[in-house]
């Protein structure tokens, strides 16, 4: 698997937030989200082609049962399953982070779904050529479903930064069944402490109103917009 980063950490996002986490982070995606966190991994993949078995070592040096993978989109990753089964047969605990685009039946416990609004495509303007892509793939409402219908558990997991994006996370959450509010986690957008803060409150009061969950950025918080973290 192309790689970028692989790193102990804790996990600042989601239902398993405050948990100690090993992050395999995959390198390439097929969206190209304008306010993209992970650019090395996206925008200009970085890393290199890494066996799984290189990967399952250096998981097993770290010693953590939780391991996180994302991205980039792990999901287009060819030995995506190879590594899942090496790592549920190793007993560990496996989090997709995937923006849900594509589908691949493979072994997991969480599926951090997260959709991806018109808040992330690139302006035809600056990005022309990558924007009438992103805006096609972004939405996959069929292979959205077929993850919530598989998943041990599931989230989905908005990234907001403005009030407007609710009617879009209403229209999206209308055409898909089987999950309750609970599971509609809403984390503002944000790589500092001070845009994270100025979204909080209008974000905490929907979520108050809706039933949804507020999801924070733990490690920014923690540690600011750093790789490796
Ligand atoms: N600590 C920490 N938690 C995370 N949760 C989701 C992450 C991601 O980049 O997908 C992430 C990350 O990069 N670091
Ligand atoms: S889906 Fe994730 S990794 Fe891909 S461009 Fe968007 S934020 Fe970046
Ligand atoms: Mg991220």
């Amino acid at each position: 698997m192309k790689l970028s980063e692989l790193f102990y950490s804790i996990q600042g996002e989601g239902k398993l937030v405050g948990v100690p986490s090993v992050f395999i982070r995959a390198s390439g995606c097929n969206l190209r989200c304008t306010w993209c966190d992970t650019p090395y991994a996206s925008w200009n993949p970085e890393g290199d082609d890494v066996p799984v078995a290189e990967i399952m070592r250096q998981v097993a040096a770290i010693g953590a049962k939780h391991v996180v993978i994302t991205g980039g989109e792990p999901m287009i990753m060819p030995d995506i399953e190879d590594l899942c089964v090496a790592l549920k047969s190793a007993g560990h605990h496996i989090t997709i982070e995937t923006a849900a685009t594509v589908w691949k039946d493979v072994p997991h416990d969480l599926a951090s779904l997260s959709p991806k609004l018109a808040n992330s495509t690139p302006t035809e303007r600056e990005e022309g050529k990558y924007a009438a892509a992103h805006e096609r793939q972004r939405l996959n409402y069929s292979v959205i479903q077929r993850f919530i219908d598989s998943a041990p558990v599931f989230q989905l997991k908005f990234v907001v930064a403005g009030e407007a994006d609710l009617t879009e996370i209403e229209q999206i959450l209308a055409r898909l069944d089987d999950w309750t509010p609970a599971d509609v986690l809403l984390m503002p957008e944000g790589t500092d402490a001070a845009t994270l803060n100025s979204r909080t409150h209008w974000v905490s009061e929907v979520c108050k109103k809706r039933g949804y969950r507020f999801c924070p950025r733990l490690h920014v918080m923690m540690y600011g917009n750093r790789r490796g973290t």
